[in-house]
């Protein structure tokens, strides 16, 4: 399922359906959601969406975890997940697991919010229980259910251990390894360490295990001269964070990378259709505009999606021009929304505006939005 293909990889706020489904549109062969924590999962029930034709899996107060939709993501969809105990994995993973194509483990997010409590990249200090989370989630989810398990790690300082490492994962029974080529204390703006990638190679291909390389890889053509400069053969497949996150279309194999207007423009429209969380829908704008352009402000005004509706009919589709300065129509608006909001509660679906929400990336800080 894995080899050779070039992926979404997995991104906390980033990675929400609308961001999968535009990947996937533009030549993206597999989308990993953002990562989940075993826990939040659990707590979550499943159902069926049938006006969005979606499944979703929503907290009792209506926040919405994860949701998918199955005629496009179907074959494409891998669900990563945070743990740090293998009975805790099993139970979410068999929650999930009939929606989803696999099962990734996070063992290389260096957070402290995924460290502290033993997830994520500190996995990488406890390898018996990483093995152990991976050998159940294979034996009672994977194996039963005829779905992949895979875990995403990080290089550990020195080579031979990231090497006895990899060795060991491939008696796990996981049939993907993807290797974010930094180590822990790296973060995204260092450049990634290359030097023994086939080495790794090597060994996963003994094993029968695929592997993914990840960091720094910009576009499908940056990841085609990659593997060729780097010796590595075309089983070898990529995930692209940061580049995608600006500009989910760099999967393209033939067609140009889409301008960002274009990008902007059918991002709010799938977000729209989806009915995406707004503030996550703004996250991901702030992302994709450049803040030099004056639309980055007026999409950072918007309060719903009525008012970005508006903005999005202000900018030329053709060259990214502004066609109408939309600020008296959001001063306008905004007055009415402020007085709605006064006798409206705050929406409880709100994920990604939540204050206990901090920046989950992997060392990013989001762009300021001003209020
Ligand atoms: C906004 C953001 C959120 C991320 N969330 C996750 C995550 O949920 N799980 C994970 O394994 N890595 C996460 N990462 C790390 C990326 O998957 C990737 O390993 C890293 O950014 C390096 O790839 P890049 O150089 O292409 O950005 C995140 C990165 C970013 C930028």
């Amino acid at each position: 399922m894995y080899a050779g293909k070039l992926c979404l990889a997995p991104m906390v706020r980033a990675g929400e359906l609308p961001t999968r489904l535009l990947a996937l549109k533009h030549g993206c062969d597999l989308v990993w959601s953002p990562e989940i924590i075993d826990k939040k999962l659990i707590k979550t029930e499943r159902s069926i969406n049938t006006q969005l034709k979606s499944v979703d899996y929503t907290l009792e107060n209506g926040t919405v975890v994860f949701r998918t939709v199955p005629t496009l993501e179907q074959g494409k969809l891998v669900f990563q997940m945070g743990s740090a105990d293998p009975q805790l994995a099993v139970q979410a993973a068999l929650k999930v697991v009939q929606d989803v194509d696999g099962i990734d483990l996070n063992a290389g997010c260096p957070k402290h919010f995924s460290i502290h409590s033993g997830m994520g990249a500190a996995l990488l200090s406890t390898p018996d229980l990483l093995c152990s989370i991976l050998t159940q989630l294979v034996e009672k989810v994977g194996t039963p259910h005829d779905k992949p398990i895979s875990v995403k790690i990080r290089l550990l300082p020195e080579r031979t251990d990231t090497l006895s490492l990899v060795r060991r994962l491939c008696t796990t029974g996981v049939k993907n390894i993807t290797v974010h080529c930094r180590t822990r204390e790296m973060r995204n703006r260092e450049h990634p360490i290359r030097d023994y990638l086939l080495d790794i190679y090597n060994i996963c291909h003994q094993n029968d295990v695929s592997l993914i390389i990840n960091g720094m890889i910009k576009d499908r053509s940056h990841f085609n001269t990659l593997r060729d400069t780097l010796s590595l053969p075309s089983d070898v497949g990529a995930m692209i964070a940061e580049a995608a996150e600006a500009n989910p279309t760099v999967f393209h194999e033939r067609e140009p990378i889409k301008q960002w207007w274009d990008v902007m423009n059918q991002y709010i429209d799938i977000a729209m259709t989806y009915d995406n969380n707004f503030g996550n829908t703004k996250y991901m704008l702030s992302r994709i505009i450049p803040g030099k352009s004056p639309m980055f402000q007026y999409v950072a005004r918007c309060k719903d999606y009525d008012q970005l509706k508006y903005v999005q009919k202000c900018i030329n589709i053709e060259d990214g021009t502004v066609l109408e300065d939309p600020s008296p129509f959001l001063a306008q608006n905004s007055n009415k929304n402020n007085s709605k909001q006064k006798k409206k509660k705050r929406p409880l679906d709100d994920t990604t505006t939540n204050k206990n929400k901090k920046d989950e990336g992997d060392g990013t800080q989001p762009k300021k939005l001003k209020p």
